[in-house]
């Protein structure tokens, strides 16, 4: 039986609309027009900190340090816009049953993770939880993902994720990766190292039997 970890934002669930919500909250307390959807989503994947820096920059706002806080506040409230993607409550429910163990590892703060995950009723889902602020260090630094795999116990290691943070995270820690090609990925699929790829939640108990 194999370990797995999964990525979050653009993996399991379509968050960016939540995401983008909270930036646009706190981009009116400051009087400044809104994001797009397309720009929230281009802003994701270095967590909270990198979104902001790139929200303030796109605006001509200094200092996004001042602009945290606030950010943060919205986000750990924002959780009824996001959608689980097609299949994955299905094919997380047929992983755990083989007998595979389940972590996530994300780079989505600790507060707003945990908020989307009891939104979904997800707080029992994954044996492991690591966000973006658990650690000292975040995706694509392989330290979060080498220790939500420790975590599992043994077994072969599958990662599983949607950008290239991710694939620069597993190819760092020497995990095999399993990209979803839906998410929320800026570079060219054949520009990121991955064992396999897949546009279905309903193919991936396969694709893992043949890697594991
Ligand atoms: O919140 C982010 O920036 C990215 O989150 P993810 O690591 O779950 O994709
Ligand atoms: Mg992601």
């Amino acid at each position: 039986m194999a370990r797995i970890v999964f990525d979050l934002d653009g993996t399991l669930i379509d968050s960016v609309p939540d995401i983008a919500a909270a930036a646009n909250a706190t981009l009116a307390e400051v009087g400044v027009a809104p994001l797009s959807l397309a720009e929230a989503r281009g802003f994701v994947g270095e967590g909270a900190g990198v979104f902001v820096e790139r929200m303030a920059q796109a605006r001509g706002l200094s200092e996004p340090a001042r602009l945290m806080p606030r950010f943060l506040h919205h986000y750990e409230r924002a959780v009824g816009l996001t959608e689980i993607y097609p299949g994955v409550a299905a094919s997380l429910d047929a992983l755990a049953r083989a007998g595979h163990r389940l972590g996530l590892c994300t780079n989505k703060p600790a507060r707003p993770t945990e908020a989307v995950l009891a939104h979904l009723g997800w707080q029992e889902r994954f044996e492991v939880v690591l966000a973006g602020d658990s650690l000292p260090s975040r995706k694509p630094d392989p330290a979060p993902l080498r220790a939500a795999f420790d975590a599992l116990g043994d077994g072969p290691m599958i990662y599983v994720g949607d950008s290239e943070i991710d694939a620069e995270a597993a190819r760092r820690a020497g995990v095999p990766f399993l990209i979803y090609t839906p998410g929320y990925r800026s570079a060219d699929l054949q520009d990121l190292p991955h064992a396999a790829a897949f546009d279905d939640w309903s193919e991936v108990l396969a694709i893992v039997a043949t890697m594991a």
